[in-house]
């Protein structure tokens, strides 16, 4: 990575400012001592990378490793402010409160939150640090985009430290139903954190409308009583003598460079390579994801399991590929989840493998962007099986891999994709039977019925892109929010 020290580059100062938990790269400490930045896992990084370079932006955030001090940096015109985090912190801000309380929480309570205190303190005093340092950073009248559950509590914070900001803030994760979010210890606090923006986004109007009933009901503000659009209709939060704005903003991915990339000769060759290397089957399925419990990857080895057994699916012309991303490694359930999903791939391989020729190939690293989408344009069936998913930039981007309008996206309704992906193989993921038999649909599909739904969904996917996304979510931000 070539980098410039932020303050030899006198960039100190930006006009838009992201916070995020991570920064886009993570620092990482090689077994000589010696350390490198790397790519940071997840989709919010896919997405808001590519817009904060094209705007010169400052971007503030954590640089992935413990304890350590690491001046800003600048590339390629992005600014990098590190936030320093202790051991105990990441324990118990990130992988105790955000994913061992809010994570689940706001995943639909699919495995048992946490509630503890100190993990709940922790998250103030690290929200607090990140106010602080974002405060130094912006410029008088700068505008500062916060992201995400893991920073709920910065708007306010920030709000009171530069009362001259303009303030947006992201949910990236589902906002859950009324019913589960009121188990919440602090859920006053949180709903007062985030009204400390002028806008608060979140990717379905179903989350908006959850959010705008709590500002009412936990604290008290008057609010609008309309239906939330899509980029369009918010909804509004009386506070005292501000006006915050409530929106749905679905997210996207870079889609015109994933269709450049994907239609390059050398992808196409890898995609031909990678059928060859599997053994020219007649079909490969494809997962691909963070390693999390959310993704419904069990669902999957399950379904094609059955299918296997039951003699739907020929075991010798059939092949499975789950690409899988390590993710928060330390967290219990993540590690119960991991050990899991590798009990049933081995499984599967013993029932149904051959020497040489394994029916699932697991492959449980982070893979280079260039040889994901060759795995895309190569996969016949991609399988998108969440048990719930704020978005899922996956389906989105499987889908802009394929211009040749091959391949078939099976895609849970369950996740944030599935509102505006309606011509994909929508399933239940908790209707087993449900999913084989949309899986042996999908696989078997003819090739116009296949066309024509790709058809259908690259044009959603191609109009509606990142830029697309960050323009309706700054240019709503930027609008007047006095009262009149
Ligand atoms: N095994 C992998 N190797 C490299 N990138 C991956 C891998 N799995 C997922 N990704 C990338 O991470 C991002 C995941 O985003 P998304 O589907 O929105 O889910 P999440 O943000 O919850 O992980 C996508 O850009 C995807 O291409
Ligand atoms: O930072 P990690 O703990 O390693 O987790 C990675 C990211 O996962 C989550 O991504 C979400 O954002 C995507 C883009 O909006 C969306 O498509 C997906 O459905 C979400 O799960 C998390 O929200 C991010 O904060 C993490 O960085």
């Amino acid at each position: 990575m070539s980098s410039r020290n932020a303050r030899e580059a006198n960039l100190d100062d930006s006009q838009l400012v992201v916070v995020a938990n991570r920064l886009p790269v993570d620092l990482e400490q090689l077994p000589d001592g010696t350390t490198r930045w790397k790519r940071s896992p997840g989709g919010l990084v896919t997405a808001l990378e590519p817009v904060l370079r094209s705007n010169k932006g400052a971007w503030v955030g954590w640089p992935g490793v413990a304890d350590v001090d690491v001046e800003p940096i600048v590339e390629d015109g992005l600014s990098m402010y590190p936030v320093r985090l202790s051991a105990q912190e990441i324990a118990d801000y990130y992988e105790g409160f955000s994913n061992g309380t809010l994570w689940p929480l706001y995943h639909d309570v699919v495995v048992k939150p946490v509630y503890d205190r100190s993990w709940w303190n922790a998250y103030v005093k690290v929200n607090r640090r990140f106010a602080e340092e974002t405060a130094k950073v912006a410029r008088p009248n700068a505008t500062v985009w916060i992201q995400d559950y893991q920073l709920q509590l910065v708007p306010k914070m920030l709000r009171m430290l530069r009362p001259d900001l303009t303030i947006g803030f992201f949910q990236h994760i589902p906002f859950p139903p009324i019913e589960i979010f009121m188990q919440l210890p602090w859920r006053a606090e949180i709903v007062e954190g985030l009204l400390g923006a002028d806008l608060v986004g979140f990717h379905l109007p179903g989350g908006a409308q959850n959010f705008l009933y709590l500002a009412n009901k936990l604290a008290g503000h008057t609010v609008t009583r309309g239906q939330i659009g899509v980029r369009s209709k918010f909804g509004e939060v009386n506070v005292g003598f501000r006006v915050v704005r409530v929106g749905a903003f679905p997210i996207s991915i870079a889609s015109s460079e994933i269709d450049e990339l994907a239609k390059s000769k050398s992808v196409r060759a890898r995609a031909k390579q990678i059928r060859a290397e599997l053994g020219n089957p007649s079909r490969i399925m494809l997962g691909v994801d963070r390693l999390d419990y959310t993704k419904g990857i069990n669902i999957r080895l399950l379904a094609l399991s059955e299918l296997f057994a039951e003699g739907r699916l020929d075991p010798a012309d059939n092949v499975f590929v789950q690409l899988a991303t390590p993710s928060r490694e330390r967290v219990d359930h993540y590690m119960q989840m991991r050990d899991e999903i590798e009990r049933n791939v081995g499984r599967i391989n013993g029932d149904y493998g051959e020497v040489g020729r394994p029916v699932v190939h697991y492959i449980h690293r982070p893979i280079p962007r260039s040889e994901l989408i060759a795995f895309f344009v190569a996969a016949d069936v991609m399988l998108v099986t969440p048990v719930r998913d704020g978005m899922n930039l996956v389906a989105k981007e499987y889908v802009a891999c394929r211009s040749d309008l091959g391949g078939a996206l099976l895609l849970s309704e369950f996740t944030g994709a599935a509102m505006e992906l309606r011509q994909s193989y929508l399933v239940n993921p908790h209707d087993l039977d449900g999913v084989k038999d949309t899986l042996i649909e999908a696989l078997t599909q003819s090739k116009d019925e296949g066309r024509s739904r790709m058809r259908a969904l690259r044009r959603q996917v191609l109009t509606h892109d990142v830029d697309k996304w960050a323009k309706a979510f700054l240019g709503a931000l930027a609008l007047p929010s006095e009262k009149s």
